[in-house]
């Protein structure tokens, strides 16, 4: 047998090509495989190039039949424009069979149709197959041949314009893209990864998406220093971490081969546990999308659950996209609802996962500046001077994740530095070389007073401190406690009402202490 091993192997070769079978498993899997399940082609508008109606416009002049938008509307046209006997769609049953009638509208599309889709207004269907990858719209950057499920994290996330955003594990650039489209190139999206031929990849995309809001940065994420000036402009972050990749239409049907075993999976949750737990911790982050496409729930459901319950103090759970009512994540986890998974079978998608924290109100955050208030004015009034270990703790975010404080960081962070200044497609990526400084900034005192971010002058600031006294700053915190009661009393954020009545108390006795020195 081995004598004749090359012999056997090319005859079953020849078999197996005669049979358009290109690996030996796919004969094994077949049965229980996704081997048939077809997706369609899904194009993303790129928004600073174009519009979602002139591309449909143009479209159409080059003799594509546009279907309209594929939703309730359209099904309900379709449905009635069936044969005889006409249905009805006034019962409960019926619309909801034509709200999966998305899926055979997507998938009865003609060769020459395409539509919009229901959830995503810059997102384009055309049929199984369609091959646009040498049309003029793809070649000049107009579209974006991209998986409607990679196309929902950069909707979830959604920065506005002229915000700065954070994509930390950003290679090859989908993402980032849609991010620097959704914001139509205003703003600042830094992408960074630790991979170098990766970012070469995106380098391109953003050169052919006509992209300048971009920032490349070739970094091991968990070495970016949260507390450094340039990250706590970060508004919003998007961590879409290496994952088992399960939900890939080719891992899934078997073509193209990812380990999946458990001892991975727990390598890979580990590693995306790090990873999320890190992008909490930038200070001023509203907004962080978690994103994998993967279908375990030790990627997804697990982690999320997992890291969640490390900063409840002050992020929650947002509904990603709550009118998807059959897309929630697995049951048996406590915030399932407030997940997205999508399914081939179910959503003509790549198997994906996805979850968004909300920062929570600053109630905290508002407490706390008041208190500095009051000791900034009893500084003016020379009974405190010194810095409390309030204010540091405030400086060095231990309120931000209870176990930022607790655990040693294990790497070195850094600020971050750009060491690609743009994507120009000449530049070569280079490792980053960047500053080894790794003291603490120094704590900057608030310029501005209770007053929310608005900054007073000098005479409004001293004539602010003559007024504020101790009964003020017990007042003002039991306005804020009133101001906030209704989520203060929630089960959600009862945590943040008792850090705040500690902090009260905690400065109470401290003012107490000072006040009984200063008079012996
Ligand atoms: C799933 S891919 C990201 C796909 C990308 N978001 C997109 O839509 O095109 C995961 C990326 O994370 C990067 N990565 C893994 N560990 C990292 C780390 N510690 N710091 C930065 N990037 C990391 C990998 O190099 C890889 O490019």
């Amino acid at each position: 047998m081995r004598k004749h091993k090359a012999e056997i192997k090319a005859a079953v070769d020849k078999v197996l090509s005669a049979h358009n079978v290109k690996y030996l498993k796919m004969l094994t899997k077949r049965e229980n495989s996704k081997a048939d399940i077809k997706i369609p082609r899904y194009m993303r508008v790129n928004l600073i190039r174009s519009s979602p109606d002139d591309v449909i416009k143009h479209l159409q002049d080059e003799g594509w039949d546009f279907v309209g938008k594929l939703d309730l509307e359209n099904a309900i046209r379709t449905w009635n424009g069936l044969p005889e006997p006409a249905r009805k769609t006034n019962d409960l049953a019926q619309i909801g069979s034509l709200i999966n009638m998305f899926k055979e509208q997507a998938l009865s599309l003609r060769e020459d149709q395409f539509a919009l889709d229901p959830l995503l207004f810059d997102v384009l269907v055309f049929p199984v197959g369609t091959i646009l990858f040498n049309h003029a719209l793809t070649l000049s950057g107009t579209l974006v041949q991209q998986d409607k499920a990679s196309c929902i994290p950069a909707h979830v996330l959604k920065p506005p314009s002229g915000s700065v955003v954070l994509d930390c594990c950003a290679a090859p650039g989908n993402k980032t893209s849609h991010l620097a489209s959704l914001m139509k190139d205003d703003g600042k999206v830094i992408a960074l990864d630790q991979s170098l031929s990766r970012m070469q990849t995106m380098s391109h995309l953003l050169e052919k998406i006509d992209s300048k809001c971009v920032e490349l940065i070739n970094q091991d994420f968990l070495t970016v220093q949260p507390d450094a000036e340039d990250a706590q402009k970060i508004e919003f972050i998007l961590v879409d971490p290496t994952c088992s990749s399960s939900g890939m239409l080719g891992v899934q049907q078997g073509k193209d081969n990812y380990s999946t075993d458990q001892a991975r999976l727990e390598t890979l949750s580990r590693f995306q546990i790090t990873i999320l737990k890190h992008a909490l911790k930038f200070p001023n982050a509203k907004r962080i999308v978690y994103s994998t496409c993967s279908i375990h729930k030790e990627e997804n459901e697990q982690v999320v659950e997992q890291v969640m319950s490390h900063v409840s103090h002050h992020f929650k759970f947002k509904k990603v996209f709550p009118e998807l009512k059959n897309c929630r994540g697995l049951d048996g986890f406590p915030h399932s609802k407030y997940f997205l998974r999508l399914s081939t079978e179910n959503d003509l998608t790549q198997g994906f996962f996805v979850a968004c924290f909300q920062r929570r109100k600053k109630v905290l955050e508002q407490i706390v500046k008041a208190i500095k208030t009051a000791e900034h004015c009893n500084k003016n009034k020379k009974i405190i001077t010194e810095t409390t270990d309030l204010q540091e703790s405030a400086a060095n975010n231990e309120f931000l994740t209870s176990d930022s404080k607790l655990k040693k960081k294990k790497k070195k962070e850094k600020p971050l530095v750009s060491v690609v200044p743009s994507h120009d497609m000449n530049v070569e990526l280079k490792k980053s070389d960047v500053n080894s400084d790794t003291k603490k900034k120094k704590y900057k005192k608030p310029q501005s007073l209770i007053s929310g971010e608005q900054t007073l002058t000098d005479e409004e600031n001293k004539k602010k401190c003559d007024n504020f006294s101790e009964d003020k700053l017990e007042g003002f915190t039991a306005t804020l406690k009133r101001k906030h009661k209704r989520s203060l009393d929630s089960a959600e954020t009862k945590s943040d009402g008792l850090v705040c009545e500690e902090l009260v108390q905690k400065k109470k006795k401290r003012k107490k202490e000072k006040l009984v020195s200063l008079e012996d």
